[in-house]
């Protein structure tokens, strides 16, 4: 029995089954391997503008602390719920093992609809958020980072409420901070940086031509509005995107700097071009070489699967493939190319390392620095899961995971039986 349910919970337990599988994992070892070592539940109540009190949901998730802290992001979102976030901790170590960095996974979460709360309530519910978190977090227990609904600024908030409790500037207790307030340069685009460049390198392993090629991203905010960006820079044309309140297509390519611009003024693509606009239902069977799903879970299902018309797909969300939709893009390997969302999207957190170690050390790096060893590292991971697939048979994401599970597995292992 487990506290954690739901269909995202159930998509992470599915795919550690057939990681456990193919690693012929004994049965007696699984549950240590895929069980959250803790889940914390808060109330966080707060004034509204209106003076009444609101009390919202709270979670955090921290998956193993093999390794050492547990790292991941926060995220303010209505789907929010204990399972949600614990497929997402879960997720978390597979990446950090995958990529090679020092940490267990975690997530965190709030049950909020954002469209519902104004910026001052918005600033109380992130400081009690951290506050009611504050016995169970640290520098070296658990490190949160943005993720959905929340940024940079959220970020700011979370420090200054731990900062204000130790009587002293902790920057290091969050990642994905204000460069004005101890956060690093390079990491709000870090993850769709690091989306763009992988997909760029697929594109030179395929022989596609960057300057011939097409783009469709849905979900415009950090991750897909950065990734979009940076597929722009590399030559492609960005014939779609979509985010919550429509889409907008435009096969010449859309305008990804302007677009940016507006997204960041207005809040979202809304009101950018009435000429454009486009059903954001087709957005993911477009025809495209990459296609950059940044948005939510199990968006790419079966039938979404059997249909997907890109050469690439890669995955900027957590979690945008179900595991019946795997099934599906297994029999397609030659002609959808996957590179699955635990490698596409860890730009994020490794950049979120490289922050945690300037805020430990109070040494900061030049920008290009960080840049060039985060594309480093996503090439070093990208090879071993390309060589892992190839000799072994399996598909990106079986290998991918493979490789982070068996990471955090053998640490167990040599520590002991229960750390
Ligand atoms: N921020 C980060 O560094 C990282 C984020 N991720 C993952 O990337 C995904 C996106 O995260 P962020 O960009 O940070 O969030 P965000 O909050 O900055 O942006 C989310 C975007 O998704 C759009 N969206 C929401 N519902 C939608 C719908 N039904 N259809 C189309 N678009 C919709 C929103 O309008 C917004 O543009 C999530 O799965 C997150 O877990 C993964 C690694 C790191
Ligand atoms: O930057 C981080 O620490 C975590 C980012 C994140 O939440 C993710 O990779 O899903």
């Amino acid at each position: 029995m487990t506290v954690y349910s739901g269909p995202v919970f159930d998509m992470a337990v599915n795919q550690f089954g057939v990681i456990a599988n193919y690693l012929e994992i004994p049965m007696d070892e699984r549950d240590r391997l895929l069980l959250p070592k803790r889940a914390i539940t808060v109330s966080c109540p707060i004034h509204r503008d209106d003076g009444s009190v609101a009390v919202f949901e709270g979670y955090r998730v921290q998956h193993h602390l093999t390794l050492g802290p547990t790292k991941g992001g926060t995220r303010f979102s209505p789907s929010v719920d204990i399972g949600e976030v614990a497929a997402l901790a879960i997720w978390m170590s597979w990446k950090c093992a995958l990529v090679g960095l020092p940490y267990g996974g975690a997530k965190g979460g709030v049950n909020v609809d954002l469209s519902t709360i104004s910026k001052r309530e918005l600033e109380a519910l992130s400081r009690r958020y951290m506050q009611e978190m504050i016995p169970f977090v640290g520098p070296h227990t658990d490190v949160m980072a943005p993720d959905m609904g929340t940024n940079e600024q959220v970020m700011a908030w979370f420090m200054d409420t731990y900062s204000m409790y130790q009587g002293q500037t902790v920057t290091e207790i969050v990642t994905g901070k204000p460069v004005a307030s101890g956060g690093t340069l390079g990491r709000r685009e870090a993850t769709g940086r690091g989306v763009a460049y992988l997909a760029g390198r697929v594109m030179r392993e395929l022989s596609i031509d960057t300057n011939n090629a097409t783009a469709v991203v849905q979900g415009f905010g950090n991750v897909g509005s950065y990734a979009a960006f940076g597929l722009h820079q590399f030559g492609l044309k960005v014939i779609a995107v979509s985010d919550h309140t429509g889409a907008l297509h435009d096969s010449a390519g859309l305008d990804i700097p302007a677009l940016m611009r507006h997204a960041t003024t207005h809040g979202s693509i809304a009101g950018f071009s009435s000429q454009l606009q486009f059903d954001p239902a087709q957005i993911l069977t477009l025809p495209c070489d990459v296609l950059v799903p940044a948005a939510m879970e199990r968006v790419i299902d079966a039938r979404v699967a059997e249909n997907l018309k890109c050469r690439i797909l890669a995955e900027g969300a957590n979690g945008p493939t179900t595991p019946d939709a795997d099934l599906v893009l297994d029999k397609r390997r030659d002609e959808v190319f996957l590179i699955p969302d635990i490698l596409c999207n860890s730009g994020g957190v490794v950049v979120s390392y490289f922050e945690w170690v300037q805020d430990l050390q109070q040494l900061f790096w030049e920008e290009e620095e960080v840049t060039r060893r985060e594309y480093h590292i996503l090439d070093r991971a990208f090879e071993l899961m390309l060589t892992r697939a190839r000799t072994d048979g399996v598909s990106h994401r079986t290998a991918a995971m493979a490789i982070g599970v068996e990471k955090v597995r053998a640490a167990k292992n040599t520590r002991g039986l229960f750390p």
